[in-house]
């Protein structure tokens, strides 16, 4: 579903993907592993063409996408950092999701589940972090999209919104959606992630599943096997 060949993409001086080649296999769930400053949020962004690249090309579908919108349709997209008029009302944001989209999307169920109901007519500016974040799970499940790219989904969540949302990313995958997501929350990528790839100073340093990282480090857990990589490459 997804190919990335030779994506290169600096901030001025700092080269943040250095040459990344990456294939994304439709149906599956894949984890973006990396310290902070890595460049995950660079990757998903330069696959929603959020960010373009300075060298390389994004394949959707097998079509080019670099410099193009169209294929963004075809994504539900939870940012790291969701950014909206704080004035706003969490059903009015809804709704203005909905008419920009130009589509019905499904939010009902989505409200329950995250019992959001007592929220609904408050800004987002009265809004806790983890409310907040409840309503961005919620305009990033409302649609029926083939290709779910979630960066740090779990920040903020109580655990009962963290169950929520795991189950919620599970039946996605069970319907056979492609899902992408960064996580810190190792329990999410242990749970669901079919392949893990991780990033290391612009490259992807080790792609594979959770079982071949575990073997490659010789850890017994995923926590366990990062400490070991970074300590190794001395990035601690
Ligand atoms: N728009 C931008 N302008 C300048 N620098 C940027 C921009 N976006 C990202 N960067 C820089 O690129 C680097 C990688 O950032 P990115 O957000 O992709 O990392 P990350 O792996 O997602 O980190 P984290 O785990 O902290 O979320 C950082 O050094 C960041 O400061």
């Amino acid at each position: 579903m997804i190919r990335i060949t030779d994506v290169q993409k600096s901030f001025n001086r700092n080269q943040v993907l250095k040459s990344v080649n990456l294939e994304i296999t439709p149906g599956s769930t894949t984890a973006i592993l990396g310290p902070n400053g890595s460049g995950k949020t660079t990757l998903l962004k330069s696959i929603l063409g959020l960010v373009i690249p300075q060298k390389g090309e994004v394949y959707f579908n097998g079509k080019p996408t670099v410099g193009k919108w169209e294929h963004r349709k075809q994504i539900a997209y939870l940012p790291q950092v969701a950014r909206f008029p704080e004035n706003l009302k969490v059903n009015e944001l809804i709704q203005l999701v909905k008419d920009i989209r130009e589509s019905p999307g499904d939010e009902r169920t989505l409200i329950e589940r995250f019992s959001l109901e007592p929220f609904l007519n408050k800004s987002l500016r009265n809004l806790s972090g983890g409310t907040r974040q409840k309503v961005n799970v919620v305009l990033a499940f409302m649609y029926d999209n083939p290709l779910i790219i979630l960066d740090e989904p779990t920040v903020g969540l109580d655990p009962v919104a963290l169950i929520h949302l795991k189950e919620l990313i599970s039946r996605e995958k069970a319907k056979g959606k492609t899902i992408l997501l960064t996580t810190h929350i190792m329990s999410v990528v242990e749970e669901l992630a079919d392949e893990i790839v991780f990033l290391l100073e612009g490259k992807i340093y080790f792609q594979g599943s959770l079982t071949e990282m575990n073997a490659l480090s010789q850890q017994a857990d995923l926590e366990h096997s990062i400490a070991q990589i970074l300590i190794k490459e001395a990035h601690v």
